[in-house]
């Protein structure tokens, strides 16, 4: 069984060092047709479980430069090189690799080059205040900023395969370099010139809603962003590559197309290497976002505690991941099907903060509030952006922001109608023996069918909502 990446292979065909953007740090082989073949997964067997068979070719011949390293902008799997005007600009000096000869070098590496440390000014513009910036070069999170490239040990060709514990060099510098990200241009584009950036997960769209209204409110989302000034950057993973920032037909593919997965971060290598397709919770939207440099991020609630945690042990990863990714997320609370203290307890235990919107009230995802407080109000685009630089200056763990920004009480989900229907949600729920990942859709499906679409248009004030305050505030830190 061979699994085909035709699109990714074009874009290699086109330019050797493209390889470089996406191919995972796996022995990858490129044959003569052009298609990239991944040994090591193929023999394991890794296969999705739900996801159509691989091989599909998306975009095919549409991307290549979405596959192609940006080498102006420092982006994903760059191995930038440009002599950019520094004036201005993010003054750290990186190591370069400077490109072998075009093409697969031996035991299948994609590429061959040499190392030169500190051989490159990064001159991302507008980075010279750095911390808050979108070089990822320079700050790709859980990189302290200057680490890139300071463990690689070796120069010249990789090792070969089996010489053991010396090719651990350059395993590291593949498992740093060979980002499998795709960011889109426009996407890209942006965080180069410094403008405003939203990313919006994707499994609310494929999950959270309804067919086929999810689709309009994919794209009404990112009108939403744009209307702000902003750029939206949806997630997802198509055919195994992670995408940050969708074309419209993607945006169809993830609203429409049936064995769409659900992947927390913990599935994210899994959908890789499998080739599967999948739309992406806050746990991985955030990952995904926060390494392709984008800094803001909506949603409408949280995953987190559920009731009966005591039996169950759930929990959304989304929590977890938060407490070590440096992302602003903007929500309006945590999902009102949860346990709602405990979620909070989690999160300030956790170290994550947490501030509501305007509002000293922890707001109830379809209610405005959730009958708990906060610790912390933030009045403004710009105090956010503030509590944003703090945390880079301050430089405790990589942890988010949760922005709680309410749904407005005039477009909430009637308090008592919630608490009835929720009620019966949570007692099928448990009947059915409904479990895991499962549990968040069925609950969410459940309340729009018993409310008459109320929940629905209380979940859509609340996400839309988000969306615009995002975009402000992603104005706010870009002219921070
Ligand atoms: O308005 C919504 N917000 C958030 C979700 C999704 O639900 C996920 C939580 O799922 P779980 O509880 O299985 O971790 C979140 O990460 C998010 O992707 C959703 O469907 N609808
Ligand atoms: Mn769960």
């Amino acid at each position: 069984m061979l699994w085909s990446r035709a699109p990714g292979a074009q874009s290699d065909a086109a330019d050797g060092r493209a390889t470089q953007t996406w191919l995972a740090g796996w022995p990858a082989l490129r044959a003569a047709s052009g298609t990239v073949v991944i040994r090591g997964a193929v023999s394991s067997g890794i296969r999705s479980k739900r996801s159509p068979p691989s091989g599909r070719t998306e975009g095919k011949g549409t991307e290549p430069s979405e596959n192609a390293p940006d080498r102006s902008a420092g982006g994903p799997g760059t191995f930038a090189q440009d002599s950019a005007d520094t004036t201005g600009s993010c003054a750290r000096q990186h190591d370069v690799v400077e490109p072998g000869p075009a093409g697969p070098s031996a035991h299948g590496a994609p590429f061959a080059g040499a190392l030169r440390r500190g051989a490159r000014t990064c001159g991302t513009a507008g980075s010279a205040r750095c911390g808050r910036t979108a070089c990822v070069t320079c700050h790709a999170p859980g990189l302290a900023p200057g680490v890139r490239g300071g463990r690689f040990g070796a120069v010249g060709r990789p090792p070969k395969m089996s010489e053991g514990a010396s090719r651990r060099p350059w395993d590291t510098f593949w498992r740093r370099e060979r980002l499998v990200l795709v960011v889109s241009e426009e996407v890209r584009q942006a965080l180069a010139t410094g403008r405003p950036v939203v990313a919006l997960e994707s499994t609310i769209i494929a999950h959270g809603l309804p067919r086929p209204r999810n689709l309009q409110v994919a794209l009404e989302l990112e009108e939403a962003v744009r209307d702000e000034g902003a750029v939206p950057a949806t997630t997802a993973v198509l055919d195994g590559r992670p995408h940050v920032g969708l074309r419209p037909a993607q945006l169809e593919r993830i609203a429409g197309e049936d064995g769409i997965r659900k992947l927390g971060h913990r599935d994210l290598p899994l959908a890789v290497a499998a080739g599967a397709s999948g739309a992406t919770t806050v746990s991985a939207t955030a990952l995904l976002a926060a390494r392709a440099g984008v800094r803001v991020f909506a949603t409408g609630g949280l995953g987190g505690v559920h009731r009966e945690w005591t039996v169950t042990q759930d929990e959304s990863a989304d929590l977890g991941l938060l407490a070590r990714t440096r992302i602003t997320v903007v929500c309006a609370g945590v999902k009102s099907i949860l346990d709602v203290p405990a979620t909070l307890q989690r999160l300030e235990t956790l170290g994550v903060a947490v501030a509501g919107y305007g509002t000293s009230r922890f707001p109830g995802f379809y209610l405005a509030d959730s009958g708990h407080p906060v610790d912390w109000t933030l009045r403004t685009p710009d105090e956010v952006a503030a509590v944003m630089r703090a945390q880079d200056m301050l430089a405790g763990p990589n942890s988010a922001l949760i922005v709680a920004h309410p749904v407005p009480e005039s477009e909430q989900l009637d308090p008592v109608l919630h608490a009835r229907v929720l009620a019966d949600a949570l007692r099928e729920c448990d009947e059915r023996g409904v479990t895991g990942q499962a549990v968040t859709p069925f609950l969410l499906d459940y309340l729009v069918r018993h409310t008459d679409g109320a929940s629905l248009a209380a979940n859509l004030a609340a996400v839309r909502g988000n969306v615009r305050l995002a975009g402000r505030i992603a104005a706010a830190w870009s002219r921070m």
